[in-house]
């Protein structure tokens, strides 16, 4: 399939700005502090979530003063489309995780499948314990357990397609400096 360049930069003209990139890299220094009084003593192994976790992840890890290792994982839902489907695993954790603490990263809580699928293979792997850190929680009630909630959370939003700061609007617009709502999702 390709693609329309000019489709790709009108929805990022007629997109609604939900945070800038100070409000954005605001929330993210906040959680660092919150984190750094959970883990500073703890030497954790910070997972980011790839695509979308890359960017948050990345910001997060250079405010986190102290200890740790970081690494990734892949697993993805939703494939460059505005729905989600089944869990993929394209790259699982490569680091032993018995006894570990863990620290998983994404971009977006929205549904909860793919932490929730993240953290199980974490604890079944044999982690001490698993904690999560999310940049945006989107708010609805069809979260996949009722009332879920990441430990660290940097901002919330409303119920819409957003991309921006790691998050794509198909494939694209991951580099878009803050967090964008589409127009009319
Ligand atoms: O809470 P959920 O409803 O499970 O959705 C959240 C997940 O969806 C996105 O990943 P996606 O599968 O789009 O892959 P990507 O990170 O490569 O964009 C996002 O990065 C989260 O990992
Ligand atoms: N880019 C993007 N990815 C998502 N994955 C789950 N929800 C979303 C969303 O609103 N935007």
């Amino acid at each position: 399939m390709s693609i329309d360049l000019d489709h790709i930069q009108q929805v990022f003209e007629e997109a609604d700005c939900l945070y800038t990139r100070e409000e954005v890299d605001g929330a993210i220094r906040r959680m660092a502090s919150e984190i750094t009084e959970v883990l500073a003593d703890k030497n954790p192994l910070v997972f980011a979530v790839m695509n979308g976790g890359l960017v948050f992840c990345g910001k997060l890890l250079t405010h986190l003063h102290f200890p740790l290792e970081s690494s990734y994982v892949h697993a993805t839902r939703y494939r460059n489309t505005t729905s989600g489907g089944d869990l993929e695993w394209k790259v699982p954790p490569a680091h032993e995780l018995k006894d570990r603490t863990i620290l998983i990263t994404d971009d977006i809580l929205d549904e909860g499948h793919t932490l929730a699928a993240i953290v199980d293979y974490c604890r079944e792997a044999g982690a001490k314990e698993v904690m999560t850190a999310v940049m945006v929680d989107k708010l609805h009630d069809r979260k996949a357990k009722p009332g879920q909630k990441s430990d660290f959370t940097g901002l919330e939003c409303e119920d819409r397609y957003i991309f921006g700061y790691g998050m794509d609007y198909q494939g694209y617009w991951r580099n878009a400096p803050g967090i964008y709502a589409l127009k009319g999702h």
